[in-house]
């Protein structure tokens, strides 16, 4: 069922001493991806941190952000971040690193169980052993994929999370994405310079320019039966 994550009414964007988007409305739902776009410095990366600042205040009295989420079921997948090529942590326990609610140092039955599943969706089965160090840019963004899967979030927040993959790596990684999010009823939210990406797996873009935000529908006949 589709649900709203998200809604957003009227909200202004601001670092110190300048505001970046003005009035911005936009909602989230499950089972979709909202791409955000826009050029560098528009305040892409800013409207997220705010988000995520209001997602985590206990006491929600904001008039423009109303999150039906808690922060706890928001996952966020940076920009490709460098691993070391002899990080020895296999993809398997890197998977499991940020389980936090573990009383032992074992997996329990429900947690394999789930890193199983989370390993066939993210396809990571033929590389579970392997470290981390050794695997490829593709691979590495799907493990972080698979490590934001195990927290079961509602919402998945990709911050140019493909900007150094290869084209086919890009897709594949979209791909997934957006099967495990209608599969699953996650709603997900990418921030994206590539507009290829956006016409192929966006439900909606958000595109930022001149202070302002504008919805735009993808066109979605254009998407996944071309790939
Ligand atoms: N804490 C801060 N104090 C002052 N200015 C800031 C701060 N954080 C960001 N900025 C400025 O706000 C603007 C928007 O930055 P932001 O990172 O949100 O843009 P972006 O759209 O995500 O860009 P990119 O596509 O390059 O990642 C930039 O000019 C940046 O220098």
């Amino acid at each position: 069922m589709v649900e709203k994550i998200l809604s957003v009414k009227n909200l202004d964007v601001s670092v110190p001493n300048k505001t970046l988007i003005k009035s911005l409305s936009f909602e989230v739902f499950t089972g979709q991806i909202l791409c955000i776009t826009g050029d560098n410095g528009v305040g892409k990366t800013t409207l997220l941190n705010t988000l995520l600042g209001e997602s985590k205040k206990v006491k929600k009295i904001s008039k423009h952000v109303d999150f039906s989420v808690s922060f706890d079921a928001i996952q966020v997948i940076p920009q490709f971040r460098e691993i070391d090529d002899n990080y020895p942590l296999s993809v398997e326990n890197f998977m499991t690193l940020n389980l936090t609610h573990r009383l032992s140092p074992w997996l329990s039955h429900s947690e394999k169980a789930l890193r199983a599943q989370v390993a066939e969706w993210t396809n990571l089965n033929q590389i579970l052993k392997q470290p981390m160090g050794k695997t490829s840019g593709g691979e590495k963004q799907r493990a972080y994929l698979a490590q934001a899967l195990m927290a079961e979030p509602q919402l998945l927040i990709l911050d140019e999370s493909t900007s150094n993959l290869d084209r086919d790596s890009r897709i594949e990684l979209l791909r997934l994405i957006k099967e495990i999010s209608v599969s699953e009823d996650i709603a997900v939210v990418f921030i994206t310079h590539d507009p290829e990406l956006v016409a192929m797996f966006a439900d909606v873009e958000l595109h930022i320019q001149n202070h302002k935000g504008v919805i735009r529908k993808a066109e979605l006949e254009k998407g996944i039966a071309n790939v």
